[in-house]
């Protein structure tokens, strides 16, 4: 069966209409309705026929539906469960698309992809916009590319350099993986509802080894975030917040070379590592 393209103003509101759909805020919806944003978002994703994609969120099955044009094969993990039924019938006749019911935060992700490589494609939602790229992360799963649709202020923090406002710990965790690029920008009229902020596309290449060198990922996070948690505190006393002898901070910030007078806002990704790498004890 040909589906017409979900991608358009009146084709989605004759979805809502027709399922009696009323939108949930709480669940982060707002559904692209400009086909050219997900003929964007399919390319930066650069699918290779019959490669496997986990779209979180698909809605109503709109990026879904330019995924699966695309011939990949696509898994997509959706919250409401209102939404299953509505999927099965805009993504009927589409044999490369298996719907999840579930929560992305609490599912196992490894066992509902089953792939050994697989791209993460997603208009996220965006009241767990970091939440969810960070789990992604974390669980080192093997994911090569995400091409995300988050708020533009997130996209912006997720590709900030050390010095700037936006500079955090999410820059570093992203950064530390991948490599970002924001590549499209999309207003709020390309959704239904228009969302209150402006919205981005960004890339993030998965690196094939960590940025920098660390011997333990998770002190290399502790120090990060300690070094984040009081913004206009001197790392001398932003590093006693993760619970170490003030003697273990010495000594770790002069082994590195770092001055404790600086701010953790300052630092570079290999400045961290540097520190994590010396911390004893
Ligand atoms: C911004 S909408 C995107 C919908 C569709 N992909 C599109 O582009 O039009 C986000 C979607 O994520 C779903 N969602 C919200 N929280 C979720 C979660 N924790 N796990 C999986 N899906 C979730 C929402 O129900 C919604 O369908």
């Amino acid at each position: 069966m040909i589906q017409p393209i979900i991608a358009k103003r009146e084709v989605t509101r004759h979805i809502l209409k027709t399922f009696d759909i009323h939108m949930s805020r709480k669940l982060g919806q707002n559904f692209l309705i400009d086909e050219g944003i997900v003929q964007g978002i399919v390319a930066a994703a650069d699918i290779q026929e019959g490669e496997t994609v986990l779209e979180v969120g698909p809605g109503i099955g709109t990026l879904t539906q330019g995924l699966a044009e695309a011939k990949a094969n696509v898994v997509a993990v959706e919250l409401d469960s209102r939404l299953p039924d509505v999927l099965a019938k805009t993504l009927e006749g589409y044999e490369n698309v298996r719907i999840v019911h579930g929560d992305i935060l609490k599912v196992n992700i490894r066992e509902i992809v089953k792939s050994e490589s697989f791209k993460v494609v997603a208009n996220l939602p965006y009241y767990i916009t970091t939440p969810i790229i960070m789990a992604l992360l974390e669980q080192h799963l093997p994911v090569k590319k995400l091409v995300t649709m988050v708020q533009k202020e997130v996209a912006e923090r997720m590709v900030a350099k050390p010095g700037t406002k936006d500079y955090g710990a999410l820059s570093v965790a992203v950064q530390y993986y991948t490599e970002p690029k924001i590549i499209l920008d999309v207003p709020p009229k390309s959704f239904i509802p228009s969302p209150a902020v402006d919205s981005v596309v960004i890339c993030c290449d998965v690196r094939e080894k960590p940025a920098v060198d660390v011997v333990n990922e998770k002190m290399f996070f502790r120090t990060v975030k300690a070094g984040f948690s009081q913004r206009r505190k001197t790392l001398n006393n932003a590093l006693k917040t993760m619970g170490l002898g003030v003697e273990v901070v010495k000594n770790a910030l002069e082994v590195s070379g770092i001055d404790g007078n600086r701010r953790g806002e300052t630092l570079s990704l290999e400045e961290f590592a540097a520190i994590a790498n010396a911390i004893k004890g």
